[in-house]
């Protein structure tokens, strides 16, 4: 409507979660159903660790372009290691992004049942402690998950722990993603407009400017704007479809600087929350009603519907 002021999301507190676990689900629910987004603070992650991380992040990517390409994996879908500038497109755009990362994965026991679909990870040789600090933010993110996916479940009206045997070594990936400074004549977008293939996305750094979601209720681009350290955290394809919708997976992309802001680099970190490769994504039977019959009566299992999207946005061969 023309004479309501734009809407934004709004930010909530995770540590109110501890005193009114059902209010907290419901901010959160309500959030979700509005923008497929919610702004959460006081998430848990530690600042010294994400710090620290930034400062790794910069050093990583910052190593010699050959160096960086000896941990690029040619066929392996960017699942670990490092992914070069301008390789991923995201489905129908006509431009590659203007963006590298790096993919840090779950540690799993030599020997894991799900070996066969999550590959090792891969450590660079430098920047020194790498490794132990992305394990460490790794295990930080996968216990900030759980704590809003208890939240979701409770809002769906599933058991808080619902979700517990669903994620239990799932097949999350922490992205660092750089995007670098952009020259005048650039063609492209820092991310085109494109949903995320998981449960649950929990980003880092976007209080650099330049995310927007579509927003369903206008039509128009939103800017998505954390205060300093707050997390921004979206459903995911995998999440909609297991919610019949009920929770949407809301479009979003990263708009390219404005000119005085050009020269520089913008980092982010999503840590994309997935299930485990077997769980099933099956409709919750108390999401499909009249109004809202089931849209997906074929199950899929989590690792199935991760192979069709990645070749959809050409990280890996049909
Ligand atoms: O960098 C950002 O702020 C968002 C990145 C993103 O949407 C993605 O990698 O899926
Ligand atoms: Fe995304």
């Amino acid at each position: 409507m023309l004479d309501t002021p734009a809407a934004a999301v709004p930010t909530l507190s995770l540590a109110d979660q501890a005193r009114d676990p059902d209010a907290f689900a419901a901010a959160l629910g309500g959030s979700f159903e509005r923008f497929g987004f919610a702004i959460v603070a006081d998430h848990g992650v530690p600042q010294p660790l994400i710090d620290h991380a930034w400062a790794q992040t910069e050093a990583l990517f910052a190593l010699p372009e050959d160096e960086k390409r000896r941990y690029h994996v040619s066929g392996g879908g960017g699942a670990r290691g490092y992914t070069p500038f301008k390789t991923e497109i995201a489905k129908d755009a006509r431009h590659v992004d203007l963006k590298e990362f790096w993919h840090v994965g779950r540690e799993l026991a030599a020997g894991h049942r799900y070996a066969g679909e999550m590959a090792p990870n891969i450590w660079p040789d430098r920047p020194k402690g790498f490794r132990d600090t992305f394990i460490e933010l790794f295990a930080a993110f996968d216990r900030a998950g759980d704590r809003l996916l208890s939240a979701i479940a409770r809002h769906l009206g599933l058991a808080p722990d619902w979700f517990d045997p669903a994620v239990k070594d799932g097949n999350s990936v922490l992205r660092l993603l750089h995007y670098p400074p952009i020259p005048a004549d650039a063609e492209g977008v820092r991310a085109g407009a494109h949903e995320d293939i998981n449960l649950i996305t929990l980003l880092l750094g976007a209080e650099e400017a330049g995310l927007e979601l579509l927003d369903r209720a206008t039509g128009q681009w939103l800017a998505v704007k954390p205060p300093q350290g707050a997390m921004v955290v979206n459903v995911g394809d995998m999440l909609q479809r297991l919610t019949n919708h009920v929770l949407p997976s809301t479009t979003h992309r990263v708009v390219n600087p404005p000119p005085e802001r050009r020269g520089h680099s913008r980092y982010s970190m999503p840590f994309f929350l997935h299930p485990a490769p077997d769980f099933l994504i099956e409709t919750l039977p108390q999401t499909i009603t009249a109004e809202n019959p089931n849209r997906y009566p074929e199950p899929i299992t989590a690792n199935g519907y991760l192979h069709q999207r990645l070749v959809e946005i050409g990280l890996i061969k049909a």
